[in-house]
């Protein structure tokens, strides 16, 4: 259901249209923008504080610069529903993330606004500078290049890679910080110690302040003027500037803080900004939320992504449940680990940026020495694991998948070459869901399955997730285990944890003529399955294999030997992943068999629930089975 925009916004489809109004009508279109948001996403779903926060920005950015020639790029892109919005999609906003709806993400392939596809942080000033370049390179002096980035993705370290190329270029660029004091949680480390400190600091604002209003009234006085202008200018930058502000440091020229909320203001300031060459920064101070007193107001991390709300009351609606639920996987997570360190003072915490999200903040808040927000930086968060286990302590490192993948070479380089005992916990593992194909967790087994020392496991429920932190901490090497996204299966939860032998699947049911193998959580789908088949007359048995690396060769001896039909299900990749690690045993062993693999194909699968995708993809309980069934009518070529 289309929602009714308010009566300005309703006359906008595309940047142009916003240019036709007046400066002075831009609060009202901000206004509408903002509460067009609240009323999808308290319908629909979505992020929300992020989006909220730059209404006022993303006006401002539409109505002075010349999108889509002028390149725009949103940092995460969680807080680009505004700009969306403006960009044609406004009649299409409810299907948001919604399977075969928009992405909740810029993407190229939706729109000519979307310059980046992003999903993932700290990315803009690279993918900005790139645009920027090309632009010098094909000599286009007039084209804009703009990154809007958030304080939190400014503490990834691509960031600053990207700063340190920027200072030199000599492009025509433009990074917005839009500084919220806010990642999902609040905001971590010494860089936001320095912004708050630009922002507030007297001395700071006092000096640039002064030489502001100098060079306003040295340009009253004419051409002569401005040279004078641009010396003090160089003076005072070489001297003062230079010396107390990081990015001038860079050689960014540096402009504010200005209110991000003063869409009037923003554009004076932007359209000034138009006509400075040469890479500069912008530090808008808005607020996570603005506008939505709830939201505003109350926990900001909550409000980062609230689910379905009441717009009126501001009540967060909780499936109300009939039955004891089981618990997420990431809670489970959370309080074995705390569960572990109380008995184990080695045990430490690292998360790069998702206390929440990973559920780490439970260690965070009982023992805050040992468990630490490194802040959007997942290759420090590995190689300082790294560090930690050089000292003898075991540190869980939990990081979502998809997040992973930007710390590849330090699990290879920093921690399996040398063997360290750190223990990577992979949050979010298998479809992610609405956020879609940035977020999916989809490669970590094909690309962990390479590395020497690694152990991959994945459990099958709560107790076997608790028994494999609990492993992890026996075993002298890296330990990997990926969970998915979303809730286990058993209320009660709190089982005595054990050892499992390394490499070691057990059979969850004894059956006949074909073999389902799976591994970690989607086993429960097979499960399932065998409810329908057997009410067919077909009974396959089900093995929960636990480990991709060491594979249970004992136990894969006694299947093979016996199974002529085998299935493997994982919500992974399937290139590369457990199934072709399986086969790859298979024949390295002298078997054969007819084997179908079940598991993310080698395309881009996108949003949806995650039901949704494993239907799409042949993998949830009915296509299973459905394999099952298709696989008892082939008979096997000898
Ligand atoms: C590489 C990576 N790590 C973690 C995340 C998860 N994440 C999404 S938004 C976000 C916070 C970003 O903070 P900021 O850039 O300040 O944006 P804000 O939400 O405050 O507007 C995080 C940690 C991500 N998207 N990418
Ligand atoms: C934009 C982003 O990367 C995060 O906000 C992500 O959507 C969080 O995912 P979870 O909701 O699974 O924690
Ligand atoms: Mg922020």
């Amino acid at each position: 259901m289309i929602i009714n925009p308010g009566k300005l916004l309703a006359q906008i489809d595309s940047p142009a249209d916003l240019k036709k109004f007046s400066k002075d009508q831009l609060i009202q279109i901000s206004d509408e923008l903002r509460q067009f948001i609240v009323d999808n996403v308290s319908i629909y779903g979505g992020h929300f504080g992020a989006s909220l926060g730059v209404v006022e920005l993303t006006v401002a950015l539409h109505f002075v610069l010349n999108t889509p020639e002028d390149q725009l790029v949103w940092d995460v892109g969680h807080q680009a529903y505004g700009h969306k919005i403006l960009t044609g999609r406004k009649n299409q906003f409810h299907t948001n993330r919604i399977y075969g709806g928009i992405s909740g993400f810029p993407k190229r392939n939706e729109s000519e606004y979307d310059t980046f596809g992003v999903g993932h942080s700290s990315t803009s000033i690279s993918a900005a500078l790139g645009m920027a370049m090309a632009s010098k390179y094909k000599g286009d002096k007039l084209k804009q290049h703009v990154a809007v980035i958030g304080d939190g993705s400014m503490t990834g370290g691509m960031a600053f890679e990207a700063m340190n190329h920027a200072g030199v270029s000599d492009t025509n660029l433009i990074i917005i910080l839009n500084d919220n004091c806010m990642s999902i949680d609040p905001n971590v480390g010494a860089l936001k110690d320095y912004l708050t400190d630009i922002t507030t600091s007297h001395t700071y604002n006092k000096v640039k302040d002064e030489v502001w209003n100098l060079l306003g009234k040295f340009s009253k006085f004419g051409t002569s003027a401005q040279e004078v202008i641009s010396k003090v200018e160089g003076a005072i930058k070489a001297t003062v500037l230079k010396q107390s502000n990081l990015f001038e440091s860079l050689n960014l020229r540096y402009f504010g803080p200005v209110d991000g909320h003063d869409v009037n203001h923003l554009v004076e300031v932007l359209s000034d900004l138009k006509n400075i060459p040469g890479p500069k920064i912008l530090h808008c101070v808005t607020v996570k939320g603005k506008g939505y007193a709830p939201a505003e107001n109350g926990n900001k991390t909550t409000w980062h992504a609230p689910g379905l709300f009441d717009k009126v009351t501001g009540e967060i609606y909780k499936k109300k449940p009939t039955a004891p639920q089981a618990p997420k996987y990431q809670d489970v997570f959370g309080h074995t680990l705390v569960e572990l360190a109380k008995e184990n003072d080695k045990i430490m915490g690292v998360t790069p940026a998702m206390p929440s999200g990973s559920s780490m903040n439970i260690m965070m808040n009982e023992m805050p020495d040992r468990a630490f927000d490194v802040g959007i930086a997942e290759q420090h968060a590995v190689t300082f694991s790294a560090g930690l286990a050089t000292q003898g302590l075991i540190p869980f490192c939990n990081i979502y998948s998809t997040f992973m993948q930007r710390a590849y070479d330090q699990v290879v380089h920093d921690v399996a070459l040398q063997n360290l005992q750190v223990v990577l916990c992979l949050d979010r593992a298998g479809f992610a869901g609405a956020d879609g194909p940035t977020h999916h967790g989809a490669y970590d087994i094909p690309s962990f399955r390479c590395i020497p020392n690694m152990v991959i496991s994945a459990p099958m429920n709560e107790e076997e997730l608790r028994n494999l932190m609990f492993t992890a901490t026996t075993y002298q090497g890296p330990f990997s285990i990926r969970y998915p996204r979303g809730q286990g299966v058993m209320p009660e939860w709190r089982t005595p944890m054990r050892n499992i032998p390394i490499g070691q699947g057990r059979i969850v049911k004894e059956g006949e003529e074909v073999a389902i193998l799976t591994i970690g959580h989607i086993g429960n789908y097979a499960v399932e399955a065998f409810e329908s088949l057997e009410k067919e007359g077909l009974s396959p048995a089900h093995y929960d294999m636990r480990f991709v690396k060491p594979l249970d060769g004992e136990l894969l001896h006694e299947i093979f030997g016996k199974f002529k039909k085998v299935i493997t299900v994982e919500d992974g990749a399937l290139m590369g992943g457990f199934g072709s690690a399986v086969v790859e045993w298979m024949t390295d062993n002298g078997y054969s068999a007819q084997v179908k693999r079940l598991g993310i194909p080698d395309r881009v699968v996108e949003h949806g629930e995650q039901i949704e995708l494993h239907r799409e993809c042949g993998f949830d309980p009915e296509g299973i089975a459905e394999a099952v069934r298709e696989m008892v009518e082939v008979q096997v070529r000898d």
